[in-house]
């Protein structure tokens, strides 16, 4: 037997329970020779039983069979996949518990104010209360003649005008019976009208008007605390301020709101082939593109963006630009490249070497296996891999969600939408799919996602071309087109 002794198992075993799962599955690409009697020793030992029954907590199993199986617990079970035939097993993270790791104790940065021109889209520390009514009394809401309903219910009734009100003008006297008051629209009811005859539906002459459609009660007039009352609370903790909540927060009579820090997000590229746009690559070069769509992507979700520029494949230049993430300040740094187990693969070791206290390293999902998560001190650090889709889809399902949890954001995570396929998708393997697809919307109505026709994770143009991510759960099972799907929409 190779690579694996009852130790090492033990080791895997005692990982596999540490993420906290009901059921964990340990899965070796081939079992080797032996291996079935070193867990069933092992099983003894730690009391659980090493059969299919539903009390266990883990279970050994080699991965062809439970490929080929697509009953219910092969296909929803959570896993934790190892190499039993490495001498120092490694775990691929479920998604759900590597997004738990990236969120753990992420909690909104400190507050601040924001005055209102300024405070687009920051997020809200504290619910905000209004600080008058509005309008704060009966307003008109037409030009015409403020009159007392009775004395104009009759057409052709004639009232003598004996002021004027307009908005931010009121009339310091009150309407008795037979008369009106020119009012605008805003303009305050003056005290005894009752009733707003708009313009078009009296004929005015001198000092005079008269009624040609009768009044009804109440007619045109906002009462006072129709759109709001003092004290409401009309703005929530937690909330991304949009345009029209910085009119509400400005009508509410707030100057300034109280707002949650935005996050610092320092970027840096790793590789010495990369080349920045609009340069002539030279043979083998490759044209730098990552961190275009990181910087934006932070940035519309509100954060703040540091570029650290590109460190060359050596531990030297990566700590540098680790340092200097350490140094700006960063909340969340984030890596792009040399993640994967090449010899020029170094972001870990240079974390490592700075400190880190790794989280993990690698997930069971495609693309972005080689993803690392981590912290640095205060730091957050995101180690995505190079490949240009597996750098975005890792962004957009873990950087995106931390960036809002540090904000303040109520709402962190995607919302899963509901799809059906457009076309026939394979059985999938372990690790969870996000399959790049176009959204289409059938005569029904229902949503239709079409993976593109070439997944591979380099593959930019079919990203670019792509509006959301269909979700295949590990294990999922051939599906035709026209079953239901579920979609992470990506951003337009
Ligand atoms: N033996 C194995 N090889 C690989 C594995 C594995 O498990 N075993 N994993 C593969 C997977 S999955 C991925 S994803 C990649 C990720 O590798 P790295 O994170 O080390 O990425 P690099 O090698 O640095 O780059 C990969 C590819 O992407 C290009 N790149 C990198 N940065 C940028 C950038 N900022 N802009 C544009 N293009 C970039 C780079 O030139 C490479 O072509 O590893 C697999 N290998
Ligand atoms: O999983 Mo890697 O992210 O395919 O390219």
């Amino acid at each position: 037997m190779r690579g694996i002794d009852f130790l090492g198992l033990s080791r895997i075993a005692r990982q596999s329970q540490h993420c906290a799962r009901d059921l964990v599955l340990i899965i070796g690409r081939e079992l080797p020779h032996g291996v079935e009697s070193l867990f069933e020793q092992f099983c003894h030992r730690q009391k659980i039983s090493p059969s299919c029954a539903e009390r266990k907590r883990v279970f050994l199993t080699p991965l062809r069979p439970l490929l080929r199986r697509s009953s219910h617990w092969a296909r929803t079970l959570p896993i934790v996949s190892f190499d039993l035939l490495r001498s120092s097993p490694v775990a691929l993270m479920p998604v759900s518990d590597a997004l738990a790791a990236v969120l753990a104790g992420a909690e909104p940065l400190p507050h601040e104010m924001a005055a209102l021109d300024a405070a687009f889209h920051r997020v809200l520390a504290r619910d905000v209360a209004a600080l008058r009514t509005q309008p704060p009394e009966a307003m008109s809401a037409m030009d015409g003649y403020a009159v007392r309903a009775a004395d104009a219910v009759t057409v052709d009734s004639t009232l003598t005008v004996i002021g004027e009100v307009a908005a931010g003008r009121p009339f310091a006297g009150s309407v008795g019976p037979g008369e009106a008051v020119r009012i605008f629209t805003g303009g305050i009811i003056p005290t005894g009208a009752n009733a707003v005859v708009i313009q078009e539906d009296t004929v005015a002459d001198g000092k005079q008007v008269t009624i040609k459609e009768a009044a009804i009660a109440g007619r045109h007039i906002r009462p006072a605390g129709v759109d709001f009352s003092e004290g409401d609370v009309l703005l929530r903790r937690g909330a991304r301020l949009t345009e029209r909540d910085l009119a509400l927060a400005a009508a509410m009579n707030h100057p300034q709101l109280v707002v949650c820090r935005r996050p610092k997000v320092a970027i840096l590229a790793t590789g010495d082939e990369l080349v920045l746009p609009g340069s002539k690559p030279g043979h083998g070069q490759i044209v730098y593109s990552n961190g275009y769509a990181l910087h934006a992507l932070a940035r519309s979700e509100g954060a703040e963006t540091i570029d650290l520029g590109i460190a060359a494949d050596t531990l030297e230049s990566t700590a540098a630009g680790i340092r200097r993430a350490r140094e700006s300040g960063a909340d969340i740094l984030v890596t792009s490249g040399g993640a994967s187990v090449g010899d020029h693969d170094l972001v870990q070791q240079a974390l490592r070497d700075e400190g880190i206290a790794m989280a993990f390293w690698k997930i069971a999902m495609r693309p972005g296996k080689p993803m690392m998560h981590g912290r640095l001190g205060a730091m957050r650090v995101i180690g995505l891999p190079g490949n240009p889709v597996s750098s975005y889809v890792c962004a957009f399902l873990f950087m995106v969600p931390l960036i809002r949890a540090l904000s303040g954001r109520s709402v962190i995570h995607h919302r899963h939408e509901r799809a059906v396929l457009g076309k026939d998708v394979g059985a999938n393997d372990m690790r969870a799919d996000y399959l790049r697809a176009r959204l289409e919307e059938r005569d029904d109505g229902a949503l239709v996602a079409v993976p593109v026709n070439h997944q591979d994770s380099s593959l930019l143009a079919n990203l670019a071309a792509a509006q959301a991510l269909l979700v295949r759960a590990p294990f999922a099972p051939r599906a035709e087109a026209g079953t239901p799907c579920e979609v992470l929409r990506l951003p337009v």
